[in-house]
């Protein structure tokens, strides 16, 4: 068997504030294979996006192990073996679209030739070619956002860690977002990470879904989807996704009544 991508087991993390202490994350097991694509989902605070920052070495753990391609989280950052998408395109307004995307190359000292060549390559992966040199106000939300995945994807790292990418967009540019998604998540193979709010994304992306319930962040359930790997969005509404939906809120109710009577 692979070693798993990601490979948490009885990882913790409790957070010293002012007010006490705060634990994030408590006792996750959880094995991430490679090419899967793995969606969290949880109630606000549930630690989705700290389990996510202990993968990228944001955070530091105080308990458990956390391996990444074998290797402690800090190494694989080293190594350079994720790109990070947040919440927000983050894209700088002063840089063009092409220039964003190539900020994390300068950075990592690649040759101009090899940075333009990149920056073509990942710009036709998002479908955004024509657009290089452009500035992000000139694109909608939905092509910013299309933007900073490309800038994750620029160094090819294997693993794609996205934090609620598409939280803030319209349902209508995000099902067009997901699709697209699923399209590059199909080319290139990678693993990919997703942390979301909302059932139908996770359901529709996903090969495997991780519910999270709050105070403090446990593993509720771990769902196996069932739906083949070839998702056209009229997928949602066979009984087979609709299924999946089902579990993940009752996921979602018993992890919540979980937390209450704790
Ligand atoms: N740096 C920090 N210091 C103290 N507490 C923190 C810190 N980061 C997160 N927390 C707390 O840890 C818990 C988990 O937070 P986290 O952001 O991981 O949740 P989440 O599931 O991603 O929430 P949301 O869906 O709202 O983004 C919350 O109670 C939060 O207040």
């Amino acid at each position: 068997m692979q070693t798993p991508v990601i490979e948490a087991r009885g990882l913790d993390l409790t957070f010293q504030t002012n007010d006490g202490p705060v634990q994030a994350l408590s006792n996750i097991d959880l094995s991430i294979e490679r090419g899967e694509f793995v969606s969290f989902i949880g109630p606000s605070g549930c630690g989705k996006t700290t389990f996510l920052r202990c993968v990228a070495a944001l955070e530091t753990p105080t308990g458990g192990s956390l391996t990444v391609n074998g290797l402690s989280p800090e190494e694989a950052r080293q190594a350079r073996s994720y790109g990070y998408v947040f919440q927000a395109a983050g894209l700088y307004p002063w840089r063009t679209i092409a220039g964003n995307i190539r900020l994390p190359l300068e950075i990592m000292g690649f040759p101009r030739a090899e940075m333009a060549e990149r920056v073509a390559r990942v710009l036709d992966l998002v479908e955004l070619t024509g657009f290089g040199q452009k500035f992000p106000w000139q694109l909608s939300g939905g092509m910013q956002q299309r933007a900073s995945i490309a800038r994750a994807l620029a160094f090819d790292a294997d693993i794609l860690l996205m934090d609620e990418p598409f939280g803030a967009l319209d349902e209508i540019v995000r099902d067009h977002l997901n699709e697209q998604l699923l399209a590059l998540w199909a080319r290139t193979g990678k693993t990919i990470g997703f942390v979301t709010h909302s059932i139908p994304e996770a359901v529709y992306l996903s090969t495997k879904i991780v519910v999270m319930s709050p105070r403090p962040g446990r593993i509720a359930d771990v769902i196996d989807s069932p739906l083949p790997r070839e998702r056209p969005l009229d997928i949602r509404d066979t009984p087979e996704f609709i299924a999946v939906a089902h579990r993940v809120r009752e996921g979602l109710r018993a992890g919540l009544q979980g937390a209450d009577a704790a």
